[in-house]
């Protein structure tokens, strides 16, 4: 069988390596050509997978794209040419949740004002928003959610039963959300059509609506925002603090924009170690149950030891002294201070995600409870441990 991957999909070798011949190869540079005779396409989100790419794919029999959005493949055609596809639904979710989280703690400290205080908005309540909402429940923080879509859903499920469940969550608009949150955070799909469209949700007109001194995390899709309004707004608003992931025109964000960020990166919120494997992992999982093969593959066994192996927590931990835990697993200002200084170079901000180290989960990181004081918080926030 012949595969196609990704270079900047690990584990492929690992997990593949016995089902067939790999051949790696630049996703955003993938041409026709490269697709004839190929059994299986791994793909990442930089690759459209269209009627142009596969027009040479005479034998293809799978496609898996290792990430959460799909917005780069053509399901539709997919399924016209019978091509079994499957993403990675929530691979990446903790690591998005965590940096979002992270990024928070960050403003919190440069702002010297306590994060514990506000109230953060979350836009899109699925995978990535849920972790992150996760994170601050964990963290005692009061969160709104706005997600029509599951809003609807969890009322017609309620009608269709005529159960009110008691796990059913609270909705707000989005109006409320610009009206009451201290943070929003965006965790939606780009979606062009539709009455809950994404795409430019956050138009010059809602950008101007924020709060005084609102901060701004944007980690799901670049054109969630109008990013040439943003800078028009932000121009004017010094009071606004942004924290971009994802920017217009990827691998190009606009230039002017990236020096009116607090924290800018080159969409890599979801990049752990832990994400990627699973995204890999996923796929892997997909083609064995789709061809009949049987495994014994495990994800725990691919991901290496974190580098510390337990921190003894010994009194009551501060929110400086949280976020100087949370730097050990990830460093923010290491990628934004790589970014400023390498997006404009020839390929920069590619090159910063293929050469990306890849993060860490707060899971990585194990804590021992010597102090017998109250961390039961920081479990919940991920962060493995025992009590001691
Ligand atoms: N920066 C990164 O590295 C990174 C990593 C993972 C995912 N992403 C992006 O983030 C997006 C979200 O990921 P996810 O795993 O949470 O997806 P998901 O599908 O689990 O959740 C998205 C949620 O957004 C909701 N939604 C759709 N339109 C909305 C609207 N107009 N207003 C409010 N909510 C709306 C949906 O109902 C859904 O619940 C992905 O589609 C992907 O584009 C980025
Ligand atoms: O949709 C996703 O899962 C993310 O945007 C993903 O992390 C993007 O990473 P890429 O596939 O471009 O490496």
């Amino acid at each position: 069988m012949n595969i196609v991957a990704d270079e900047n999909m690990p584990y492929v070798e690992a997990l593949f390596g016995e089902i067939g011949e790999i051949t790696r190869v630049n996703g955003r540079q993938l041409t026709p050509e490269q697709l004839i005779d190929v059994d299986v396409l791994l793909v990442r989100s930089v690759t459209k997978v269209n009627a142009e790419l596969l027009s040479q794919a005479n034998k293809l029999k799978f496609v898996g794209s290792a990430t959460i959005g799909t917005d780069h493949i053509d399901l539709a055609l997919l399924e016209q040419r019978n091509i079994p596809f499957t993403n990675a639904p929530g691979c990446n979710a903790a690591a998005v949740g965590e940096f979002a989280f992270i990024a928070m703690l960050e403003l919190a400290k440069r702002f010297k004002q306590p994060l514990k205080d506000k109230v953060v908005g979350i836009v899109g309540a699925g995978n990535t928003g849920s972790a992150l909402e996760h994170c601050l429940n964990a963290y005692g923080m009061k969160v709104l959610l706005c997600d029509p879509l599951l809003e609807e859903q969890q009322l017609s499920n309620r009608s269709a039963t005529n159960i009110s469940d008691k796990n059913s969550r609270q909705f707000v608009s989005l109006d409320t959300i610009i009206e009451q949150a201290d943070i929003i955070s965006l965790h939606v799909p780009i979606t062009k059509t539709g009455p809950h469209k994404t795409w430019y949700l956050f138009d010059e007109a809602k950008l101007n609506q924020l709060k005084p001194h609102a901060w701004l995390v944007n980690c799901c899709r670049g054109e969630v925002i109008d990013n040439r309004a943003l800078i028009k707004v932000k121009q004017q608003r010094d009071d606004l603090k942004l924290v971009l992931d994802v920017w217009e025109g990827e691998p190009n964000p606009m230039p002017e924009l990236v020096p009116l960020v607090e924290f800018a990166t080159p969409h890599i919120a979801g990049y752990s170690l832990e994400g990627k494997a699973r995204g890999t992992y996923m796929l892997f999982e997909k083609l064995c149950e789709i061809f009949g093969l049987e495994h014994q593959k495990s994800l725990l066994n691919l991901l290496p030891k974190f580098n510390i192996s337990q921190l003894h927590i010994t009194d009551k931990v501060s929110e400086t002294q949280l976020l100087t835990l949370a730097r050990l697993v990830y460093n923010l200002a290491d990628d934004d201070y790589l970014f400023r200084n390498s997006f404009l170079n020839n390929h920069g901000f590619d090159h910063m995600r293929k050469n990306h180290t890849h993060r860490r989960e707060f899971s990585a990181l194990s804590l021992v409870n010597t102090g017998h004081c109250e961390v039961d918080w920081m479990f919940k926030l991920g962060f493995s441990g025992v009590e001691r």
